[in-house]
């Protein structure tokens, strides 16, 4: 067998990656050149090709079915770019790269996203390199696609609390596919190949001059399509007109799409069914470059990965064919705030005969012929709901995790007089989130709190993981942070130096210490939000509101020493604050006075 061919990434010249199959991580020792990447990884990756090529041997002879055919068996095919046989070849022969991308235009992923995703998974768990995309950048434009009204435009403060919010999301859900996955026996022989990430294009676009694109993909983008698709069409005539921004969206995608390719031989991309246009505006862009590009070294670097690819996954739509959705205003959200665990699986016990089996199908991994068993049980006796309390019950342990899954189905059980003998439920209580010793609205386990900002200016470190529902206590707090247990959320400056809009830039996370108060205050983003964590994934998104905000909202914190009348906390705080105004005014130099970010 011929030995691999690697590329240099272009993000890191201390990475190679397979041309072929999209393998990485071979790291050089010396950081200089090619010849450092070890024969041990030269060896592995050359038996995971052996491995691969026995598969498709296989699946050539019939003895498997190929990844295209369980994808259709599980109803996540809708549309694929060129001929299905060249089509299924391709997914054979190569262990492609596949990415799905996301805007995070809003505070959570729903349950129309789990299709796309769904579709990446399977790819994943059958040993193809996947990886979601977080549009940070194209979330500042707005996919028009299919709209007839020009999105609105969020705050970057907002807009940075979804992106965090989502970017755990998505890795919360990753981590559950992975566990799932084991469970399920896909991990088999050699895992090491099986490759997931997580990134931002705002990687990329924070640091991309219009130049470059307009040098290296404009030339080949021709106005006359782009004037006729459907959508610029329909929102011109019917709608709120177009702006040129929102007109050149598709080649966002399209160069997200390119510099994927390019440095993580990323082949596919995967999206639900209205992306079809813009998934090929994408590979039509990727052949222009390939072949155009500017930089000779360039063309030659992308010339294995041949040509790229893309398919759609049906849209999962409401019982009246309304595709479900934010801007619909009917999505079911994957945080659990927004749609507790509980009514999420309410929502799914409820799903119809007819369409049962083609969610179990789509939205969970349970086998073909246990979907088929199961609702043929399920028909003898509907009134039990056999087959929409697996679905629920699945779709649960995907989003939610496997404890969660047990504890909201035996809660339903439980209050549907079907108890458990001892139900789970009650063990919600023993989460460490909730031990604040009471519950108030703002120390409920959640990913947003609203603090006042007196809490984040006077208080330390220690009681403001308290307050905002991370530690147990003052005490838990403190240890948390002379411990290394918690990080505070910043922003990596990777643009011009002072650049103006940090939210622009990239979150990086830092160890809390047992630091000075004033210290806290520098972390705030846009000067109203705190990003904080525990551990890996106890992340609270912290909206700091001014004082009076929060007292006439009549919500508390955990720690709060709750005076009788609101309003002497009210002049208390006034007292405090124009004490530090007085003591700060006199400090300060004129050059010190900051400026509102420019967005
Ligand atoms: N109901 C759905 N069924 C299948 N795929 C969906 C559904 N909703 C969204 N997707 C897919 O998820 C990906 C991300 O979608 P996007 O961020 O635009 O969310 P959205 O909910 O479609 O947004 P909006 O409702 O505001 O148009 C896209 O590929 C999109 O097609
Ligand atoms: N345009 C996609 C999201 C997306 C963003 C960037 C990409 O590279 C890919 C997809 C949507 O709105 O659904």
């Amino acid at each position: 067998m011929a030995s691999p061919s690697f590329l240099r990434t272009s993000t890191r010249p201390d990475l190679y990656i397979c041309a072929r199959c999209s393998l990485r991580a071979a790291r050089s020792p010396s950081r200089t050149t090619r010849r450092w990447v070890g024969q041990k990884y030269l060896a592995k990756v050359a038996n995971a090709e052996y491995e691969w090529a026995q598969h498709a041997v296989d699946i050539q002879m019939g003895k498997r079915k190929s990844m295209l055919a369980i994808l259709e068996e599980r109803e996540l095919v809708n549309q694929i770019t060129g001929k299905r046989s060249e089509f299924e070849a391709r997914l054979t022969e190569d262990r492609l790269g596949a990415y799905v991308g996301i805007d995070p235009t809003a505070s959570s992923l729903h349950v129309g996203h789990l299709l796309p995703f769904m579709a990446l998974s399977w790819m994943y768990l059958h040993g193809y390199s996947v990886l979601a995309l977080l549009g940070g950048a194209t979330a500042k434009i707005g996919d028009p696609t299919d709209r007839l009204k020009t999105r609105e435009m969020a705050h970057s403060s907002v807009r940075a609390a979804n992106m965090v919010s989502m970017h755990f999301q998505l890795k919360k859900f990753m981590l559950n596919i992975d566990s799932y996955g084991r469970t399920h026996g896909f991990f088999e022989g050699s895992p090491w190949e099986m490759r997931r990430a997580l990134s931002n294009n705002n990687e990329w676009w924070n640091k991309m001059p219009l130049l470059e694109v307009l040098q290296v993909l404009g030339h080949g983008v021709r106005l006359g399509p782009m004037l006729a698709r459907e959508t610029v069409k329909n929102k011109m005539n019917n709608g709120d007109g177009m702006s040129f921004a929102e007109f050149t969206y598709p080649l966002m995608q399209a160069w997200d799409w390119w510099h994927l390719f390019s440095s993580r031989s990323i082949h596919m991309q995967i999206g639900g069914a209205d992306q079809y246009g813009n998934i090929t505006a994408g590979i039509d862009a990727i052949k222009h470059i390939s072949k155009h590009h500017p930089n000779p070294a360039m063309r030659e670097k992308v010339t294995p990965l041949g040509d790229p690819l893309g398919f759609t996954v049906p849209l999962l739509t409401t019982s009246s064919g309304q595709k479900f959705g934010k801007s619909a205003g009917n999505a079911i959200w994957l945080d659990s705030d927004q749609t507790s665990p509980f009514e999420f699986y309410g929502y799914f016990l409820r799903t119809s005969d007819a369409d049962v089996g083609k969610y179990l199908k789509m939205l969970t991994f349970v086998p073909i012929d246990e979907i088929n068993e199961l609702v043929e049980e399920h028909m003898v006796e509907p009134s039990k709901r056999k087959a929409q309390h697996r679905l629920a019950r699945e779709i649960v342990e995907i989003v939610h995790g496997p404890h969660e899954a047990k504890v909201t189905e035996e809660q339903h059980r439980f209050l549907f007089n079907k108890s458990p003998d001892r139900p789970a439920m009650l063990e919600v209580q023993a989460d460490p989130d909730t031990a604040a010793g009471y519950v108030t609205l703002n120390n409920k386990p959640k990913i947003n709190v609203q603090l006042p900002r007196s809490v984040i200016e006077t208080l330390s470190i220690g009681r403001i993981l308290f307050a905002a529902g991370l530690a147990a206590s003052a005490t838990e707090g403190h240890r948390l942070a002379q411990h290394d247990g918690a990080f505070i959320g910043g922003i990596v400056h990777s643009g011009h130096k002072g650049s103006p809009n940090p939210m622009t830039e990239r979150l990086s996370w830092t160890k809390i210490k047992p630091w000075h108060i004033k210290d806290t205050a520098k972390y705030l983003v846009y000067d109203d939000l705190l990003m904080l964590r525990r551990g890996k994934h106890h992340i609270r998104v912290v909206q700091v509101v001014p004082d009076d905000e929060f007292l006439t909202s009549g919500k508390t914190y955990p720690g709060q020493k709750l005076s009788t009348s609101p309003l002497s906390n009210l002049e208390q705080r006034n007292k405090q604050v124009l004490d530090q105004l007085k003591t700060d005014r006199g400090k300060m130099p004129d050059h010190a006075k900051l400026e509102d970010p420019v967005d």
